[in-house]
């Protein structure tokens, strides 16, 4: 394992929200190497002494005091401008005495320098490592021009393009259960699945990150990275192994498999929303404003061409400002081929569903129609039931401290390859090239309601169950 990692953006959001807390996970879990060292570089011209002080005041709450001197103890701040190679350079060759990761918690748009930063301080030379945030470009030509210039520095195999949702225990359950089940495998396909619905909503705002949502929105911030991926997993053939490679390659051929978006199916296929003043958990919020449309909901319908989804609807929705924080995938399957019952259990009759929830609780239920609360078999008794599976998870990690691990390790299995990546891109730049020549408008929604009215279709029932009111 390696034991020197670089933090790019270490006095960012991200590095205060989740990354600092990993490490301090990890350093109390004693997961990480004696000799372990963090190097924290960012613009702002703080030395070690302001930086802890910053850092602390933002974690001192949550941490006791031994906890962060640990941290403190192994970390060093070195301010650097990213977009400068030479003078990021000159600040960084001293670090260049032991294999390094150097993880990338920037925007996109320095990558690139960054890079060429990195290799004349002599940070990416094998088996040194580069880890990078998502969202890895802004379409596809900025991620291939990224990637371009990541090759002409590093092996595929150096490089770790994070997608923290693949992190996440409850999303790698999510494939257990899948491929793990005889009763799945038989039904997981077209024959036997109406739809499948991937819903991540948060309760959080766009609040602190104006700048960069106003260029990304939720399309580019959510769906063309964690969403797609779990479009993947889920829709993916089963690998022929559980190795890196073999994982994959089935999750880039579904990704390449996704119909492109055209004009004239934006407006039945896709919906767009933006926040305005409400009110989310009692609380008045304000609404999120720009001059450009940008978008803080979106919901999708996607289309995969290929013999097992022929047909089948992947509806996807994500959106700020939400009532509940709810990430859960729902696979409604089809009516059962011959009905035996009356017209009035017809009425009653609900289609069997797994709906799989994997935050902010893990549970899993299965509906299903029978007859058990009847007391005696009686056809007329018939009604829907669910099988709940409310798991009771160990604490959980941060996803991040799972994938910071691996990628001191260098197990690049849940990290994401440059054709997925790009796979993801082609069908994005499809939608928002359809939305721009449809001219599909952004619609307002209030602050803690599930998006516009005209998102109604793209919502799973179950939504209703879950705190909060459907539109
Ligand atoms: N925040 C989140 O919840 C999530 C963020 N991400 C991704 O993580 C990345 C970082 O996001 P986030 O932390 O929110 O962004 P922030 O805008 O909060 O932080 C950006 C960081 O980059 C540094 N930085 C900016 N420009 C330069 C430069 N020229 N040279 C050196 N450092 C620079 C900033 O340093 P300084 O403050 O000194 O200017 C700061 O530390 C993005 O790619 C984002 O998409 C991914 C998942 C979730
Ligand atoms: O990547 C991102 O993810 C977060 C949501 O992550 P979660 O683990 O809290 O579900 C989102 O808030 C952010 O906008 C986006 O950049």
């Amino acid at each position: 394992m390696h034991n020197s990692l670089l933090l790019f953006g270490a006095t960012g959001d991200l590095a205060q929200r989740y990354l600092f807390p990993s490490l301090l996970h990890l350093l109390r879990d004693r997961l990480l190497p004696e000799d372990f060292r963090i190097v924290a570089i960012a613009r702002s011209e703080h030395d070690d002494a302001a930086f802890q002080a910053w850092l602390r005041e933002r974690l001192g709450d949550d941490y006791e005091a031994a906890a962060l001197d640990e941290l403190f103890r192994r970390t060093q701040y070195v301010p650097a401008d990213l977009s400068d190679a030479d003078a990021m350079a000159a600040a960084l060759s001293r670090f260049a005495d032991r294999p390094a990761v150097s993880y990338l918690s920037t925007p996109p748009n320095l990558f690139a320098s960054a890079c060429r930063g990195l290799e004349a301080a002599g940070l990416l030379a094998p088996p040194s490592r580069l880890v990078l945030e998502k969202p890895l470009g802004h379409d596809l030509a900025s991620a291939q021009a990224i990637d371009a210039t990541l090759k002409s520095t590093l092996d595929e195999s150096q490089i770790f393009r994070i997608d923290h949702y693949l992190g996440k225990a409850p999303v790698q359950n999510l494939l257990a259960l899948r491929l793990g089940n005889t009763l799945f495998e038989a039904v997981w396909e077209r024959r036997w699945i109406e739809s499948v619905d991937i819903i991540v909503a948060e309760t959080a705002g766009v609040d602190g990150r104006e700048g960069y949502y106003a260029d990304y929105g939720a399309l580019r911030d959510m769906v063309q990275n964690h969403m797609l991926q779990l479009l993947a997993l889920i829709a993916m053939e089963p690998p022929a192994a559980m190795d890196t490679d073999s994982i994959r390659d089935e999750k880039r051929k579904v990704l390449r498999a996704l119909r492109p978006m055209t004009p004239s199916a934006a407006a039945a296929d896709s919906v767009r929303g933006r926040y305005r003043d409400g009110v989310v958990d009692g609380q008045a919020v304000k609404g999120f404003s720009h001059r450009d449309d940008v978008e803080t909901f979106v919901g999708l319908r996607a289309w995969i061409d290929n013999w097992r989804w022929a047909g089948v609807p992947f509806r996807l929705v994500t959106g700020k400002r939400m009532p509940s924080r709810t990430s859960e995938v729902v696979v409604t399957f089809k009516p059962v081929t011959h009905w035996l019952f009356g017209p009035d259990e017809r009425k009653r009759a609900r289609a069997n569903q797994l709906r799989v929830r994997l935050q902010p609780e893990e549970t899993i239920e299965l509906g299903l129609m029978g007859s058990l609360a009847a007391s005696e078999w009686s056809a007329n008794e018939l009604q829907p039931m669910s099988l709940d599976l409310a798991m009771q998870p160990p604490k959980r990690r941060i996803a991040y401290e799972r994938l910071m691990i691996d990628a001191l390790k260098g197990d690049q299995t849940l990290f994401v390859r440059d054709d997925e990546v790009e796979a993801a891109w082609r069908w994005i730049d499809s939608v928002s090239a359809a939305w721009r020549e449809a001219g599909t408008p952004v619609r307002d929604y209030p602050a803690g309601s599930w998006g516009p009215l005209e998102a109604q279709p793209f919502l799973p029932r179950t939504l209703t169950t879950h705190g909060g009111r459907k539109p």
